[in-house]
């Protein structure tokens, strides 16, 4: 069994690399979906959330208005507020199904995916045996980002603004993947990391 934590700004590529790691036999579990699950309608998370942001971040369907509530957590200084409610959970969570993989896969190659593995103040690095960073210039950052959501440069750059650096990540992790270039690139990358990985699990 090897847990490999698996980060990334936003818009690096670490969803990518994450499914070609699927790919080739990784477990991948993904905090973003985790933390959209534990954010249900329903859930404690949900109803902790509305006492503390208000009605207006649910949506006439009754399911949260993430963009109404990242416009308040980013743009109104209230993301700690939001990560104190939702990182507790999924950490745990991840820690829950690692457990379960691991019952039944003892060579399992477990890669958890965040954004935030070293800026959550929620969870520590020692629950993984390896690091991973993918990384990209910034400009290349936003440009995937704004694309694949919609939202604004300057989002973009408001999220970025509560992410360490790239720069500051580098020497704390095992392995460095750059995602500057072609997805046939990051592939090959990819399978050297997963060749790489082998030994480990
Ligand atoms: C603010 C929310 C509602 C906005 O939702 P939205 O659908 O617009 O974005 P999504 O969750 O898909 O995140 C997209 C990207 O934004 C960045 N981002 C998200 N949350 C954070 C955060 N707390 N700090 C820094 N960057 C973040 C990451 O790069 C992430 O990959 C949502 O991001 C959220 O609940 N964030 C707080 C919980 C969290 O940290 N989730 C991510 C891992 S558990
Ligand atoms: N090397 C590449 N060439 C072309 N497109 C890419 C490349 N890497 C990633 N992309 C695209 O850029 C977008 C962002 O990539 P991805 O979702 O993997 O990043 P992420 O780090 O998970 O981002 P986020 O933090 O925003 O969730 C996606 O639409 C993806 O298909």
């Amino acid at each position: 069994m090897l847990r490999v934590g698996l980060t990334g700004g936003l818009g690096s590529g670490k969803t990518t690399v994450a499914r070609l790691l699927g790919e080739r036999g990784a477990y991948i579990l993904n905090a973003d979906e985790m933390g959209r699950a534990l954010m249900q309608p329903g859930t404690s998370a949900f109803a902790r959330i509305v006492a503390a942001f208000g009605p207006a971040v649910v949506a006439l369907d009754g399911t949260l208005d993430r963009p109404a509530l990242g416009r308040l957590a980013f743009q109104g200084g209230r993301i700690e507020e939001l990560n104190a409610i939702v990182h507790p959970a999924t950490i745990a969570q991840q820690a829950a199904e690692i457990e379960r993989i691991a019952r039944r896969d003892r060579k399992a190659i477990v890669v958890v995916e965040s954004a935030l593995i070293f800026e959550s103040r929620h969870g520590d690095l020692s629950r993984f045996d390896k690091l991973v960073l993918v990384t990209a210039p910034e400009p290349l950052k936003i440009a995937r980002f704004t694309a694949r959501t919609g939202l604004s440069a300057g989002e973009a750059r408001q999220r970025l603004a509560r992410q360490i650096p790239d720069e500051q990540k580098m020497d704390r992790v095992d392995y460095v993947l750059p995602n500057d270039g072609s997805l046939a690139e990051l592939e090959e990358r990819v399978d050297a990391l997963w060749r790489e990985l082998q030994p480990w699990a």
